[in-house]
């Protein structure tokens, strides 16, 4: 299980850390220590706090009390200054893909490279051949987002959270807008890409059919706490 594993081989730490939205404690005396390159859900019901470990994680809002490391950045000593170093060791993804409407796919991973420190034309058209080959969406490097369904739409987004070789990927319901089979193949392509680039994965997700499809780690919120288990401990 995650949480055995020696602090150095570790993506994430959390050790007592409090989880908190505005003065609001949402998850408290929280213990996690992920692995490198393992793969794990975060599941919880609705409003369990999530989202806000998500958060907390990748620096949108700050650790409330305790100790957090991610991909090496202390959390409780992170300044505002480091937190577009910490984003460009993450890739995140989001249920609503979030790519810039405006231009076109290869102009969506242009735009993400350039704004983060990206200068070599060349460099920059190889990397996003790269990704979108990794993702089977080179061909579609012309397209604007509205022109592309919901899943390819999702494809590009990983493509443009794999850009600048991430240790982690958290994803936040990631296939919440898509159908059952869209998902999977979403699904397929998280783990492929993951073993990949020896991404570690954290996906938060309400999807219990994809789980039973993928088995793996879970990591619970529940109750103001979190804990890991085996997503087969669901279905027993
Ligand atoms: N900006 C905010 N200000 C104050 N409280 C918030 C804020 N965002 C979330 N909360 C509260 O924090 C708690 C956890 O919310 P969070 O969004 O992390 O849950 P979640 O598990 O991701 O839920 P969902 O599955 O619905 O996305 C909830 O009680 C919510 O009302």
């Amino acid at each position: 299980m995650p949480h055995r594993h020696e602090t150095g081989e570790n993506i994430i730490n959390l050790s007592s850390a409090t989880i908190a939205q505005k003065n609001f404690t949402v998850l408290k005396m929280v213990d996690l220590h992920i692995q490198k390159g393992k793969f794990c859900y975060l599941i919880g019901k609705t409003g369990s706090g999530k989202s806000s470990l998500l958060k907390t994680l990748y620096g949108h809002i700050p650790l409330a009390g305790g100790e957090g490391s991610v991909a090496g950045f202390d959390l409780a000593k992170l300044r505002t200054s480091q937190i577009p170093d910490l984003r460009r060791r993450l890739g995140i993804v989001f249920q609503d893909f979030q790519l810039l409407p405006d231009r076109t796919v290869e102009k969506n991973l242009k735009f993400v490279l350039q704004a983060t420190g990206w200068t070599d034309k060349v460099k920059m058209d190889d990397r996003i051949n790269e990704v979108l080959e990794s993702v089977g969406m080179k061909t579609k490097k012309h397209k604007m987002p509205h022109e592309l369904s919901g899943g390819e739409q999702q494809r590009v987004a990983i493509a443009r959270a794999l850009l600048n070789h991430p240790e982690l990927i958290l994803a936040d319901e990631p296939t919440g807008n898509l159908d059952p089979e869209t998902s999977n193949e979403i699904m397929t392509l998280l783990k492929k890409v993951a073993v990949e680039n020896h991404a570690a994965v954290v996906m938060a997700t309400h999807d219990y059919h994809m789980i039973q499809n993928f088995p793996g780690e879970a990591i619970r919120c529940e109750d103001g706490n979190v804990s890991v288990l085996d997503t087969a401990e669901l279905f027993e």
